[in-house]
């Protein structure tokens, strides 16, 4: 599914990752660790093309990532550390705008189902602004959750969720899994490293 080759990237005269290879095939989890600044937040965006690499191939399907390619954007599900959301456009509305967008069969199922699974129901028509941040961290997870997806892509998915919320996330990247999605993740939470991931990639 997922095919990193000899991806270097430097921010200035300062190489943050250099001659990094990896795959995750369908099925797979790999997940992303390091220490603060190592480099995490970086190789994600690269993966999605929210950033550019200096060197090296990221192949999906065996074929070059092209993040303005409709076909890549579709397959791929992922939430980064900068998520934004339109301020006047309420916690259902997002999930909508998302489900419709990336053509979910039955999006208004999908979309009650994740505000449910998320406990996002009691806020639905609030705005973003509104939300505390850990609602504001399930909107984003649950916006990956209502489309269609084959490559998931989370920047430390477990950040501001309580303990009950780490369990529903380990159980539900589990089944991403078994449901055949490839996930990248970066972690600090070694317990979701240990339950999720297939293997891991230091930076
Ligand atoms: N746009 C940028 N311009 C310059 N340097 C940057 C930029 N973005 C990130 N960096 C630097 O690149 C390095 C890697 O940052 P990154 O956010 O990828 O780390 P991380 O492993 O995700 O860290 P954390 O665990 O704290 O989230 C850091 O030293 C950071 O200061």
């Amino acid at each position: 599914m997922l095919e990193v080759r000899d991806l270097r990237k430097s921010f200035g005269d300062d190489p943050v990752f250099g001659g990094l290879g990896f795959e995750v095939a369908a099925g797979e989890a790999v997940a992303i660790v390091g220490r603060n600044g190592a480099g995490k937040s970086t190789l994600l965006k690269c993966l999605v093309g929210a950033e550019h690499h200096d060197a090296g191939e990221v192949l999906v399907h065996g074929e070059s990532r092209d993040e303005t390619s409709a076909s890549f954007r579709a397959l791929t599900a992922a939430l980064l550390d900068d998520a934004d959301y339109f301020p006047d456009v309420s916690v259902v509305e997002h999930l909508r705008l998302q489900a419709w967008l990336h053509g979910t069969p039955d999006p208004e199922r999908e979309v009650l189902a994740a505000l449910d699974e998320l406990g996002l129901s009691e806020v639905r028509d609030q705005l973003p602004p509104t939300l505390s941040s850990g609602q504001r961290h399930r909107l984003g997870l649950a916006s990956c959750f209502v489309r269609p997806r084959g490559l998931l892509v989370l920047d430390e998915p477990e950040q501001r969720l309580d303990v009950q919320g780490r369990t529903w996330l380990r159980e539900r990247l589990k089944a991403e899994k078994a449901a055949g999605v490839a996930v990248v993740f970066a972690s600090h939470d070694q317990d979701l490293v240990d339950a999720v991931a297939d293997r891991c990639v230091t930076l």
